[in-house]
């Protein structure tokens, strides 16, 4: 195949073209949000479903007095028992669940409780884990009980404690809550992750002793050493790929939890102290703390240089309801506050001024808003036209300067006013990823922009791409499944003049236990693994370069397997050529470009092997990219190997 290179670029690619979208599945908390103490996962694997009822660090959502409210915590000591009630005097409105030790009289040692965290804590030598809790007497001890020890401790599995804090418990902390908090710094690293985040009362009254906890939480260091922030070696692997944008709240999780209206994400409920957060059951069966809200997703955003991709609900749940007409004025208006906690005045906003009382007067950086998800006709009762029509008339009275992302088919319905951009989402086969990236070739090109929220080869099977592994789905991205994402990503920037933005779906996911796979990146308590559609997206984003050179156009009929796409960086002039091979043969091809002085030597990046390969838990390194420098110039000879990602990056002067 030869391959002849323009000299003059068509169209730039937009500095956003490659970013990452967010939504709590098995992703947020117990992953990225840094929190230890926490949550088993209703984890419907795919296969089987693994029912592990949550049990959140807060007790949130959860029904006081069962087993369930106690899932992921365990007593410590045979005579202690520990229940989750509701409160009769809770730390807080939004947290009105506790947890009641009870010690019965003459029981002697350390009794309390524990919490493994989600399949496991990683525990290191020399690193500061920040430890609290609300806790408090319900009636006053007898005089003359002794002064009770409370005990903050990270435990490895063999029962040895890593690292303790001990506090006499405050015997006239009847009246409120007492908060303890804790650094705990291990001087030695345990074996394993399964190590565990315990609470234990010593030294008490021969009369037995009762005490209620609350909001017990565990943090490790954080990415930027944020207060409530990121779990830093997950940040630290997606920040390697640079995303341009972060599209959150979701995804499903952002219309309903619960499947019904009344249970969608509202913002308020994310922002403030922990303790006014009430949590709330995410659209993929599990309870979310909410503990990463809207303000620590925007410091996100900033921390990781990337631009807010924000949605507003939209008035649809995942049950088939939605608003319509008058009702949806206060979901507008709960819209235009959202908005205005991100980029309005506190001066002449609640929502602004909430920010500013949150430490954060400056706006935040905003232009895209993206008005619900995936609210196609089909899934929706067809009610998305209307309420299209009243939120973005709306929303672009009030913010004429943000644009907003329309989430049905771009066939159907015809939306008014007439969206500047769609949001399409695109799960399919390798093969179809890897014979088709003209998708965006034969759009019109009428000013509409388009953004790929969502894609990823999913299945091998065609007729059922959401199936279980055996039914052909993938539980990991597999090297044909990226070698078809790469094709794609080739068509993205052909088309970048009209797609603008896109992005891999889901992009994390505990390996554990999740809602769905495959994931961009997996993760369990101790480890981050990088998938081969991970380091596609990574070497795409790299190398993007900023402007597009029309070349020979790959074969586009579905016998296709070889493509690719030349961009330039314009400042130094150097070429990037990206190459997707998914045939089971190495393809030989020149490149013919049209410089006068082209560098000799060139590297190229390459990722290739056996089609279903995939790096796992097991073999989290199976295929990694690996660099090269090949020999160029003005005309030059490559071979695309079998299966294979090639980005070869060359100076021109
Ligand atoms: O069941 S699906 O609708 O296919 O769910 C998909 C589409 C939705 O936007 C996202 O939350 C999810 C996985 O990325």
């Amino acid at each position: 195949t030869t391959v002849s290179v323009s000299a003059s670029a068509s169209h730039a690619i937009p500095t956003t073209l490659y970013g990452q979208m967010f939504e709590d599945i098995s992703s947020g908390d117990g992953g990225l949000y840094a929190e230890c103490n926490n949550f088993l996962f209703f984890s419907a694997l795919l296969f089987t479903v693994r029912k592990l009822v949550l049990q959140n660090r807060a007790f949130q959502q959860v029904t006081p007095n069962t087993a369930d409210a106690l899932n992921a915590w365990t007593s410590i000591g045979s005579s202690a028992s520990i229940t989750v009630i509701a409160d009769p005097s809770p730390l807080s409105s939004a947290l009105p669940n506790s947890l009641l030790l009870s010690i019965p009289p003459d029981a002697s040692g350390e009794l309390g409780f524990a919490n493994g965290g989600y399949w496991g804590i990683k525990v290191a030598a020399n690193t500061d884990y920040t430890a609290s809790l609300y806790y408090r007497l319900p009636s006053a001890l007898p005089n003359g009980a002794g002064s009770p020890i409370l005990t903050l401790a990270l435990q490895a599995e063999d029962g040895t404690r890593l690292a303790a804090h001990s506090t006499p418990l405050l015997v006239n902390a009847t009246e409120g809550w007492t908060h303890i908090s804790a650094v705990l710094t291990p001087i030695e690293t345990p074996p394993s992750t399964a190590n565990s985040f315990t609470v234990t009362v010593a030294g008490f009254a021969p009369a037995g002793l009762e005490v209620h906890f609350a909001l017990l939480s565990l943090f490790p260091p954080t990415f930027k050493g944020r207060v409530n922030g990121m779990r830093a070696d997950i940040a630290e692997t997606l920040a390697e790929m640079r995303p341009a944008f972060w599209r959150f709240p979701g995804g499903n999780n952002l219309e309903a939890s619960g499947q019904t209206t009344a249970t969608r994400w509202q913002w308020r409920n994310t922002v403030g102290p922990l303790t006014e957060r009430p949590g709330r059951v995410g659209d993929w069966t599990y309870v979310n703390t909410d503990g990463l809200g809207l303000l620590e997703y925007l410091l996100w955003c900033e921390d990781m240089e990337m631009e807010p991709f924000m949605a507003v609900w939209d008035g649809y749940s995942l049950d088939g309801t939605s608003i319509t007409g008058a009702a949806l004025e206060p979901l507008i208006a709960e819209a235009i506050d959202q908005i205005n906690f991100v980029i309005g005045d506190p001066a002449t906003s609640e929502a602004a001024a909430l920010r500013a009382s949150l430490g954060r007067s400056e706006p935040f950086a905003l232009t895209y808003v993206e008005i619900g998800n995936e609210d196609n006709v089909g899934r929706a009762p067809g009610t998305y036209a209307s309420r299209w029509n009243s939120i973005v008339t709306n929303l672009t009275a009030t913010f004429p300067q943000l644009h907003f992302m329309a989430t049905s088919l771009t066939t159907t319905p015809v939306l008014t006013p007439t969206p500047q951009i769609y949001d399409i989402h695109l799960y399919q086969t390798p093969k179809f990823f890897s014979t088709d990236s003209f998708f965006y070739d034969s759009f019109v090109r009428n000013g509409m922009t388009f953004f790929e929220g969502e894609y990823a080869a999913t299945s091998t099977n065609n007729s059922n791409l959401f199936g279980t592994p055996d039914q052909g789905r993938l539980l990991w991205p597999t090297v044909a499944g990226s070698v078809g994402e790469a094709a794609f990503m080739t068509g993205l920037e052909r088309n970048a003049d009209i797609v603008f933005a896109a992005s891999y779906a889901p992009l994390l996911g505990h390996v554990n236990g999740s809602q769905w796979t495959p994931n961009l990146v997996g993760f369990d308590a101790g480890n981050v693994y990088k998938s081969t559609s991970f380091y596609v997206q990574k070497l795409f984003s790299l190398n993007k370069g900023d402007e597009y050179l029309p070349s020979t156009l790959p074969n586009s009929s579905t016998s296709g397997t070889l493509f690719w796409s030349v961009t330039r960086w314009n400042s130094t002039g150097e070429l990037i050529i990206k190459i997707s091979n998914s045939a089971a043969s190495p393809a030989e091809m020149t490149f013919v470009l049209p410089f006068e002085t082209v560098t000799t030597m060139g590297t190229a990046q390459v990722i290739t092997g056996a089609g279903t390969a995939s790096n796992t838990p097991e073999e989290p390194n199976l295929v990694t990219p690996t660099t090269a420098q090949i020999p160029t110039g003005a005309t030059f000879n490559y071979t695309a190997p079998a299966i294979s990602v090639t980005v070869i990056t060359l100076s021109v002067q």
